[in-house]
């Protein structure tokens, strides 16, 4: 059954609203337009994360999701508006933040071993002991279930356990915020399954004072299957057109979730904002 605008009013009051707890990122009228004469391709994002959230944003291919996440990750200037990371004013990478991207083949030194790519950041951090990030890395890639494949470079890892390689060195940075860009989209569907879960293992065992996490996807089925709350994108130039709350247990499970009715209900709520979203832009 097609959801209504009732039932995403409804949707949108439900569950935790966005101003319970800790706001720790908040996005203020984010434009952005690469040069002076190029097409506007965000229109005043608004949108706020609160600590130890789960948040998955979607919207159609080209809407603007990579660009949304290189301005909130510091490493984009935005054109108007504002990223501020607990209040302060985002505009070069803060080092509470982790990004993972989906191309893991570019993120990874492949002349370094699988131990060596996870410290490669830790080098520079001066504050931590070089015990601490032995043991940071040795934890980060236990966390991953690489154990056993720290000698190991890259190229002898398939394109999963490289991905695995990526996640655990943004875990040993120990950030307060991780930002993945569809970091499963290169992978076959069942390694996907399999990284989506240790993502949500990782969350499921640091509970509340775990990290906040932030994807952009354009898979919906796993936007929903990870996600406490999704922010969906309009097409270009891209708004907020709909914040929904997944209100499903944890631990989730591949099998049991996704058959879930709250499930159903979501993905066809997305679908059906997807399709007013064409329409609020005069497109089919
Ligand atoms: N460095 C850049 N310079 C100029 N234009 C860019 C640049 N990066 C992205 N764009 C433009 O911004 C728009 C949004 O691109 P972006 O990659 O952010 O979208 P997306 O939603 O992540 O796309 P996809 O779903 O296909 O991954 C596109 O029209 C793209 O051409």
């Amino acid at each position: 059954m097609k959801a209504t605008a009732i039932d995403r009013d409804v949707e949108r009051g439900k569950g935790h609203s966005v101003t319970d707890g800790e706001r720790i990122l908040q996005v203020d009228g984010l434009r952005k337009r690469y040069a002076p004469d190029a097409p506007l391709v965000c229109d005043g994002l608004e949108f706020d994360v609160k600590e130890g959230e789960f948040v998955a944003i979607i919207g159609p291919s080209g809407c603007g999701k990579s660009t949304l996440l290189r301005m909130l990750s510091g490493i984009l200037a935005p054109t108007s508006g504002q990223v501020r990371l607990r209040g302060q004013l985002v505009n070069s990478p803060p080092p509470e933040m982790a990004l993972v991207f989906q191309d893991y083949t570019r993120s990874l030194y492949p002349w370094l071993t699988v131990e060596k790519n996870v410290r490669f950041p830790l080098a520079r951090r001066r504050d931590i002991a070089a015990a601490d990030k032995t043991s940071r890395v040795a934890e980060a890639i236990a966390t991953v279930g690489l154990s056993g494949f720290e000698k190991y470079h890259p190229g002898q890892l398939s394109g999963g356990m490289q991905q695995r390689v990526a996640i655990a060195r943004a875990l040993a940075f120990q950030p307060e915020i991780l930002l993945l860009d569809e970091p499963f989209a290169s992978v076959d569907a069942l390694t996907k399954e399999g990284l989506e879960d240790t993502l949500l293992g990782i969350r499921d065992r640091l509970g509340d004072s775990g990290n906040t996490m932030l994807m952009v996807t354009h898979d919906i089925d796993e936007a929903i299957y990870l996600a406490d709350r999704i922010v969906v994108l309009s097409k270009p130039p891209c708004v907020v057109a709909e914040e929904l709350i997944v209100d499903i247990d944890r631990p989730r499970s591949q099998v049991e979730t996704r058959s879930h009715p709250e499930f159903l209900r979501i993905r066809a709520l997305v679908h059906d904002i997807m399709g007013l979203t064409d329409q609020r832009h005069g497109s089919h």
